[in-house]
Parts: structure tokens; C-alpha cells; sequence
């Protein structure tokens, strides 16, 4: 992994050749730099994103920015529009009004779809094929190489590579229908890992799975955002997940990203609001003929 395809932010490199050289450039608000000072435009933008469901407001005005090497938590009470901000994120929906953008590329436009590696909730919980956990891994490899197409030795590699990221290597030739809810949800990350993707989504990637499971996603997760460089969206309503790894919090409120801090008092009060499955507080309604209400 970690390929050379595109510039990815380097850890702090082109901020000490900033400082060393005195220089201070306005840095566009959504990009950021890599090792050589350049910048690269953020993994995943929205930009004033607002969207209804037959116009009923969910998202309003979002502006929210994921970069390289960033794991961002978004957090909400259910139905607070944290699995609509995803859709929107994978171009599967589009925004009623606003613009979301994959590496500075309008979501409609892409085609490096690969570059993207997605972790959906749960969803091999029922497979009820026998499939194995190599096999499901390397399906991932399906988008780039169509279905007959063999392997060279560097998506092999890749294969091995993810496997080994997310610990499953003894469970390699197990049926993926026989492990528990968190060895499965491992299998997924890795099959979302083998394109070699820059940013990664997860859905509530934690439900159903055990401690041990959710201390060794942590530092799998932990691993890619720090020596593979990739940006990480974590969707979760279970904010102990991410805590102590996150760079960002934001909590969907109303229609739209609040950040809020790790300070435990905070996680707590969240955790809490959360647990109390309060319905989530429906966003402001502001007239305009052609907005969602
Ligand atoms: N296909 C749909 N048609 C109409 N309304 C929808 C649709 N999908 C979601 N909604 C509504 O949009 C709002 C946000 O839903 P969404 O699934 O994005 O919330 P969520 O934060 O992911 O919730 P959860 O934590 O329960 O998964 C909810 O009020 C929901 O009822």
C-alpha cells in the first residue's frame, strides 16, 4: 500500500518547510500541503450541502472537509442524517442544493472509484454462501480488474497486505458466514483496502462487535491514518469507538456537522444524549420555493 499515485499530506514535512522559510501562503481552505508544499484538495468535501427526502429537511448548508491522514468521527442520534451525509459522500444521492467533491473532483465526475473504499454496516451478517475470507477480500479487487481477470503480483500483494492490516490471517480459508459480527466486519475493511484507497468510509463499524474486536479495529484504523495517510470517515452513534483516535468529532445537530471536543465531560454528555435515543432535532426550516422542507 501507500502507493505514489497522488500527493498525500506528509506529517507535518511541508509545515516545517513553511516555517523554515518564513513563508506563510493563504492556504485554500480546503486543501492541504504535502512533503514538497504542494497541496492536494481534501479526500472528501461537501460544501454547503443541503438536502431533503421528498422535502423533508435533513442536511442544511453542510460544509465539512476530510483530508489525507485524518479520521474524522461523525456522530448523531438516529436519524440525524449521518448514513444520508455517506450516500451523498459516494454520489449514490445528489444534494438538493451544494457540492460534494472526491479530491477536488465534483462526486458525478469521478472515476477513480477505487481511490475510495467503503465499509458498509453489517451487511455480510446473513451471507449465506460459504465464501471464504480470502475470497471476499479479494473481491474487492473486482472494480479494477473486472471478474476474469487474473491478479498480477502487486494486487496479490495488496491482498496479503490487507489481510495481514486487519489481523485475519489465521481466519483466511474460514467460511466468512462462520465468524462473529466483528471478525466480519474486519474481513469488509480489508476487502475495502485492497484498491490501496485514499479514503475510507466506515459505517457504524463497531455494532455487534466484541472488545477484543473493537481494540484491534482501533489500531488497524490507527495504522492507515498514520503510516498509510488515509482519510478516514467514521460513522458511528457509539462515540467510545473513537475516542482518543479521532482528529475531529462532529456531531450532526439539526441538519448540520457541529465539532465538538474529546474532552471526556463532552463524549459523555454525547454518549448519553445518544443512549437516550432522543430523535434527532429536525433542521431549521427556511422558506426558498425550490428548498427541501
Ligand atoms: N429513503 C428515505 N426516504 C425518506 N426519508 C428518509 C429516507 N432515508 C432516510 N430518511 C429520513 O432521513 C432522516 C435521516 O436518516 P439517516 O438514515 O440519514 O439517519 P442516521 O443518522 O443514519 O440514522 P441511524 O443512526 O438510525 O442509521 C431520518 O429522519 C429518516 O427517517
Amino acid at each position: 500500500m501507500g502507493g505514489s499515485r497522488l500527493p498525500r499530506r506528509a506529517d507535518g514535512a511541508g509545515g516545517d518547510v513553511l516555517r523554515r522559510t518564513g513563508v506563510h501562503p493563504v492556504i485554500p481552505p480546503d486543501t492541504t500541503a504535502d512533503a514538497a508544499g504542494a497541496y492536494a484538495p481534501a479526500a472528501l468535501a461537501f460544501e454547503q450541502v443541503t438536502f431533503g427526502y421528498q422535502r423533508i429537511p435533513v442536511l442544511r448548508d453542510v460544509n465539512l472537509r476530510i483530508h489525507a491522514g485524518e479520521f474524522v468521527a461523525i456522530v448523531g442520534p438516529n436519524g440525524s442524517g449521518k448514513s444520508t451525509l455517506v450516500k451523498l459522500g459516494l454520489g449514490l444521492m445528489r444534494p438538493t442544493h451544494g457540492t460534494v467533491r472526491l479530491f477536488g473532483t465534483p462526486v458525478d465526475q469521478v472515476e477513480e472509484w477505487w481511490r475510495v473504499g467503503y465499509v458498509p454496516q453489517r451487511a455480510m451478517a446473513d451471507a449465506a454462501l460459504p465464501i471464504s475470507v480470502e475470497e471476499v477480500v479479494r473481491s474487492g479487487l473486482v472494480a479494477r480488474l473486472g471478474l476474469l481477470r487474473r491478479m498480477n503480483r502487486a494486487q496479490r500483494e495488496r491482498v496479503e497486505h490487507a489481510i495481514d492490516v486487519m489481523g485475519i490471517a489465521p481466519l483466511r480459508k474460514q467460511a466468512v458466514n462462520r465468524l462473529s459480527g466483528g471478525q466480519q466486519q474486519r474481513v469488509l475493511i480489508a476487502r475495502a483496502l485492497v484498491t490501496d484507497p485514499e479514503l475510507l468510509v466506515l459505517d457504524e463499524p463497531t455494532t455487534g462487535v466484541d472488545t477484543d474486536a473493537r481494540r484491534i479495529l482501533r489500531e488497524s484504523l490507527e495504522h492507515l491514518i498514520t503510516h498509510e495517510r488515509v482519510a478516514i470517515a467514521y460513522i458511528s452513534h457509539e462515540p467510545e469507538g473513537f475516542v482518543g483516535i479521532a482528529h475531529r468529532i462532529v456531531e450532526m445537530r439539526a441538519g448540520r456537522p457541529v465539532e465538538r471536543s474529546h474532552a471526556d465531560a463532552d463524549i459523555v454528555a454525547m454518549a448519553h444524549r445518544i443512549d437516550e435515543g432522543r430523535e434527532a432535532e429536525p433542521p431549521p426550516v427556511e422558506g426558498g420555493a425550490d428548498e427541501p422542507r
